[in-house]
């Protein structure tokens, strides 16, 4: 099975062409693709298919390591950009793919980055899997006898936000799993943590659920920007630092898309019998 490696930010990928080439992917071959030691070694792996209905150009699986298929994944969309114009699959620089459960406008602007369109947060509850009634800008979750304040939101993929004085010094690796596995998310959740340098310049960190703490989260960095300008302490358009790099979020508010613009690294190509 052929296959490209590639990054957004030092979150990597193993990409594959799913239209040229028959692929059969359990979770038990993901998992085992993705061992740093005995496979090839990712963080997610990203399945380009046919589009399945004419508005859009291709279809967008996401798998993280475990195998888990998820909905959505933002570096990985830059990368799935760039891949599709450089296997000459499309010849579009502009082109519209469906992830799980949202249609996504990706355009590839120069040699280096790509912009998304990740569409609409979401802060319905109802909307989210999220054992919550009540919709509010904040919730207060109790996590072994602590009491977190955080944000909870979708960018398709659900999203927990807590915000840190700093976050280099963040216990990511004890409240990351403990919110991740909460019972309040039947579907589990991805787990950030910002710390705010202003309000157009913010620096995070994100625990991504089934992965643990990756070097950058794209629909991290956007939740993290949707709950601060939700709630007032951060602009329309922030620089995200992450520990691989920085992204550029833009959002004008409820009921507008949310955009990120950032790179994507085409690493190797490969080949591996499965
Ligand atoms: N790294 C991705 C998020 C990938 C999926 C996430 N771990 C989840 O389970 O939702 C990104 O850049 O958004």
């Amino acid at each position: 099975m052929k296959f490209s490696k590639m990054h957004g930010l030092g979150n990597d990928f193993v990409i594959i062409d799913g239209i040229n080439q028959k692929v059969n992917l359990s979770s038990k071959i993901i998992s085992k693709l993705s061992n740093r030691n005995f496979g090839i070694g990712f963080d997610q792996l990203l399945l380009v298919e046919s589009s399945r209905n004419n508005s859009c150009d291709f279809n967008y699986r996401v798998f993280n390591s475990n195998g888990n298929e998820v909905e959505q994944c933002g570096n990985g969309a830059r990368c799935f950009a760039r891949f599709v114009y450089l296997k000459g699959l499309t010849l579009k620089k502009n082109i519209c793919v469906k992830t799980k459960n949202r249609i996504i406008n990706l355009t590839l602007l120069n040699d280096n980055d790509v912009s998304v369109n990740m569409g609409e947060p979401i802060f319905d509850p109802k909307k989210i899997p999220f054992l919550c009634n009540k919709k509010k800008k904040r919730y207060k979750i109790h996590v072994n006898n602590n009491i977190i304040t955080c944000g909870v939101l979708s960018m398709g993929n659900p999203h927990c936000i807590l915000q840190e004085k700093n976050v280099s010094k963040s216990k990511i690796k004890i409240l990351g799993p403990l919110l991740e596995n909460n019972a309040l998310f039947p579907e589990k959740i991805n787990v950030s943590f910002m710390e705010v340098i202003n309000n157009k310049h913010i620096k995070i960190r994100v625990y991504e659920r089934d992965i643990g703490e990756t070097q950058a989260c794209g629909s991290g960095a956007c939740a993290c920007v949707a709950y601060g300008y939700l709630n007032g302490f951060l602009s329309q358009k922030v620089k995200v630092d992450l520990l691989g790099g920085s992204l550029d979020i833009f959002w004008e508010g409820l009921g507008k898309p949310l955009f990120m613009i950032g790179s994507a690294t085409h690493v190797y190509d490969g080949d591996i019998n499965i």
